[in-house]
């Protein structure tokens, strides 16, 4: 069998769940938006800003991973930082073959310099709108749902929740909640999490990343999560191939597994790729997904995630296709329109692959 290389993964449809709109920034745009922010950086050369972003992130702490932030999110406080940062995301991930992409941010680290957390979704929204249109005329076809964060070490989720509802005709498909995890358990929202039950809203959650199986089994049992984020952690409770109680729920009920390979690594969250639970998740048909979490922060891409997946375990594309559908049948848009794009874009440019 032909090894896939990269650049056949960037032609094939991907489907992306868990990507941060502050953690993929081009250095190039951060040193622009800096300069005129009056924003200091540790480097004003791209490339060298760029690799300084991944040497950084590359802690082994997921405190540490997050001071990083710092620098993306100090140059997205103006509708134009927003805007733009918003459409190149959009350019970017349509380049790499990714056709469906939830991104999320968190609204309230962008009010700095005045804006209303109405403002800021509406610039992030027109920068998708306007980077989506875009890619089109390139031949690249993407569709963008945005999911909005709330930060877990703050007191903003109710208001957070509130305003993804109010959005979600015009763009929101989901809420989540992000940050340091240890200390600060999913329970403390749980106002937040009962109130989009109510409003027959959509959720996921970071947890089991840098904190274990109570993490995860909150975010489940008490807050009523549809998706993790990440949840690598589930792991602990797998003995083997013999599953716990909670290994098992989150197996029978198909609760999709958010996983950031890369990300992980650089956390301390799994040793190395080659050593990263995907493998072990995978065998055990888990609802497991793959997705960047930080392009920036991790130096990569969606088709870079999956290659280093195809080099580790020795997958071909039929593993890459489960991917791929995994993660289309676990998004937030609705049912008809999930099928659709499994339907008409992705089963038939897998076939193809596959033959
Ligand atoms: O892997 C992660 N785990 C927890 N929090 C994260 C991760 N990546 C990014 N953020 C946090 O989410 C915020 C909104 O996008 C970012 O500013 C960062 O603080
Ligand atoms: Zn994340």
């Amino acid at each position: 069998m032909v090894a896939i290389s990269h650049a056949d993964i960037v032609q094939a449809p991907k489907a992306l769940l868990h990507d941060h709109l502050d953690g993929g920034l081009r250095p190039a745009t951060i040193v622009e938006l800096a300069a005129k922010a009056g924003h200091r950086l540790p480097e004003d050369d791209p490339e060298r800003l760029g690799e300084w972003f991944v040497a950084a992130a590359d802690s082994g702490s997921l405190e540490r991973y997050l001071e990083t932030f710092a620098h993306t999110v100090a140059v997205m406080q103006t509708e134009e930082g927003l805007h733009r940062v918003a459409r190149e995301c959009a350019l970017d991930l349509a380049a790499d073959g990714v056709v469906y992409a939830e991104v999320r941010y968190a609204p309230e680290q962008h009010l700095e310099r005045g804006l209303s957390l109405d403002a800021v979704v509406e610039a992030v929204h027109a920068g998708f709108r306007d980077g989506c249109a875009e890619a089109a005329t390139q031949g690249n076809q993407i569709r963008i749902g945005t999911l909005l964060t709330a930060m877990r070490h703050a007191a903003r989720s109710q208001e957070i929740a509130e305003l993804a509802v109010r959005c979600r005709d015009t763009g929101v498909v989901g809420f989540d909640i992000a940050g340091a995890e240890a200390g600060f358990p999913p329970t403390r929202h749980l106002d937040a999490f009962e109130y989009l039950q109510r409003e027959n809203f959509h959720f996921t959650i970071h947890a089991g990343e840098a904190f274990g199986l109570p993490s995860i089994w909150q975010a489940i049992q008490w807050c009523g999560a549809d998706r993790l984020g990440h949840g690598v952690r589930i792991v602990d409770d797998i003995v083997g191939t013999s599953l716990g109680r909670l290994s098992s729920y989150v197996r029978d009920k198909r609760i999709p597994l958010e996983l950031c390979p890369s990300s992980n690594v650089q956390t301390g969250a799994a040793p190395s790729i080659a050593e990263h639970p995907i493998g072990l998740l995978h065998d055990l048909r888990f609802r497991v997904t793959v997705n960047t979490d930080n392009r920036l922060m991790s130096g990569t891409s969606m088709s870079k995630e999956m290659a280093l997946l195809v080099e580790a375990f020795g997958w071909g594309w039929s593993e890459l296709q489960w991917l791929t559908i995994n993660a289309m049948k676990s998004a937030f848009i609705p049912y008809d329109e999930r099928l659709a794009i499994i339907t008409d874009v992705i089963k038939p440019a897998y076939a193809k692959l596959l033959a």
